[in-house]
C-alpha cells in the first residue's frame, strides 16, 4: 500500500511509525514546509499536485479542518480514496455534499474512521430506523483545551474542579472546537445529526486522558458509552485510539484493494 498523508503532526507521525513496521507500505506526506530530520523512508511533498502525482492508493487527512476545506474535493476528484480525521469540517453541509458528489462522480471512497470514539455501529442501526436522541459529554484536562474558545469563558489553569464551559448542538460544538470535537461529527454522521445532537464540553483538572461519554435513546433501545482514552504522544487533546482506528481502516482498505487486484 502507498499511503498519502496530509499533515504530519501527532497522528501523522504515529501512523507513519506503525505503517513503516511493514515493508509492504510506503508513505508520502504532504506538509506545509519540509520536516527537518524526517523519519527514514518518508517521502515528503509540499503540494497536493505532487502528492497525487505520487499515486497513493489512499490519502489520509490528519491535519485539521482547513486542510479538509482546501484539499478534500480535489483528492476525491482525482479518483483517489480519502480518509478524514477532521470530520468536524463537515458540519458545513455544502462541503459535505461537495465531497459526497466528488466521491460518487469519481467512483471512489470517502471514508470516515470512527476516530477516538466507538459504538457507532449500533447508533447507525438505530438511526436508520428513525430519529434518536443523543447526549454527548467530552471531558479533557485543561491543557487539552488550551488555545481553544474554552479560554474565552474560563481560566483553565485556575480550575480546581470539573467545569462545563460549552453546551450546545453538535454543529455549534464542531465549528467552535475544530481540534477537539471531531468525535461529535462522527456521532452526527453516524445518524445523530449535527443539529439534534446535544453536546457538553468539560475541562477537568483531575483528568489524565480524554473521556468521551454519550447516551442514545431510541424507540428500540437505550445505551450509554463511556470511553477513557490515553492521549497520543505529543498532543494532549488527541487520543491514541484515533491512530488505531485510522490504522484499522487503512488495513481494511488494503484488503479490499488486494481482493480487487486478485479478481482482475
Ligand atoms: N476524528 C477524531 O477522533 C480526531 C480527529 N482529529 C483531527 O486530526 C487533526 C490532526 O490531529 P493531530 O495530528 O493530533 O494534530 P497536530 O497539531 O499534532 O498535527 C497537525 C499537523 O497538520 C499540519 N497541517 C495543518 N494544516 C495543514 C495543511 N493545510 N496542509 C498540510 N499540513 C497541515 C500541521 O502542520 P504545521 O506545523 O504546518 O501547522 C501539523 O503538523 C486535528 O486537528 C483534528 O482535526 C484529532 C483527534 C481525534
Ligand atoms: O482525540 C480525541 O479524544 C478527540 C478529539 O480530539 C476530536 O474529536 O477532535
Amino acid at each position: 500500500m502507498h499511503i498519502g498523508l496530509i499533515g504530519f503532526g501527532s497522528i501523522g507521525r504515529e501512523l507513519h511509525k506503525r505503517l513503516a513496521e511493514d515493508p509492504i507500505n510506503t508513505v508520502t506526506a504532504l506538509t506545509r514546509s519540509p520536516i527537518p530530520e524526517a523519519p527514514r523512508g518518508l517521502a515528503q511533498v509540499q503540494s497536493l499536485d505532487a502528492l497525487l502525482a505520487a499515486q497513493p492508493d489512499v490519502v489520509v487527512e490528519c491535519a485539521g479542518h482547513s486542510a479538509v476545506q482546501t484539499y478534500a474535493v480535489d483528492v476525491l476528484q482525482s479518483g483517489t480514496a480519502l480518509m478524514l480525521a477532521s470530520q468536524g469540517a463537515l458540519a458545513d453541509q455544502e462541503l459535505l455534499s461537495a465531497l459526497q458528489s466528488a466521491a460518487d462522480n469519481a467512483g471512489t471512497q470517502l471514508i470516515f474512521p470512527s476516530g477516538a470514539i466507538g459504538g457507532l455501529d449500533l447508533l447507525r442501526a438505530c438511526s436508520a430506523d428513525g430519529p434518536v436522541d443523543v447526549m454527548y459529554q467530552g471531558i479533557k484536562p485543561p491543557k487539552a483545551w488550551a488555545g481553544s474558545r474554552a479560554e474565552e469563558s474560563v481560566s483553565l489553569n485556575d480550575l480546581r474542579q470539573p467545569h462545563v464551559f460549552f453546551q450546545g448542538t453538535g454543529r455549534e460544538a464542531t465549528l467552535a472546537f475544530p481540534k477537539n470535537a471531531n468525535v461529535v461529527a462522527a456521532l452526527a454522521l453516524a445518524g445523530a445529526g449535527f443539529d439534534r445532537l446535544q453536546v457538553e464540553l468539560i475541562a477537568d483538572p483531575e483528568a489524565t486522558g480524554n473521556t468521551h461519554r454519550y447516551s442514545v435513546t431510541s424507540p428500540v433501545c437505550k445505551f450509554e458509552i463511556n470511553i477513557e482514552n490515553a492521549p497520543s504522544a505529543g498532543n494532549a487533546r488527541t487520543s491514541m485510539t484515533t491512530v488505531l482506528s485510522i490504522l484499522m481502516d487503512i488495513r481494511a482498505f488494503a484488503a479490499q484493494c488486494s481482493k480487487r487486484r486478485d479478481s482482475e
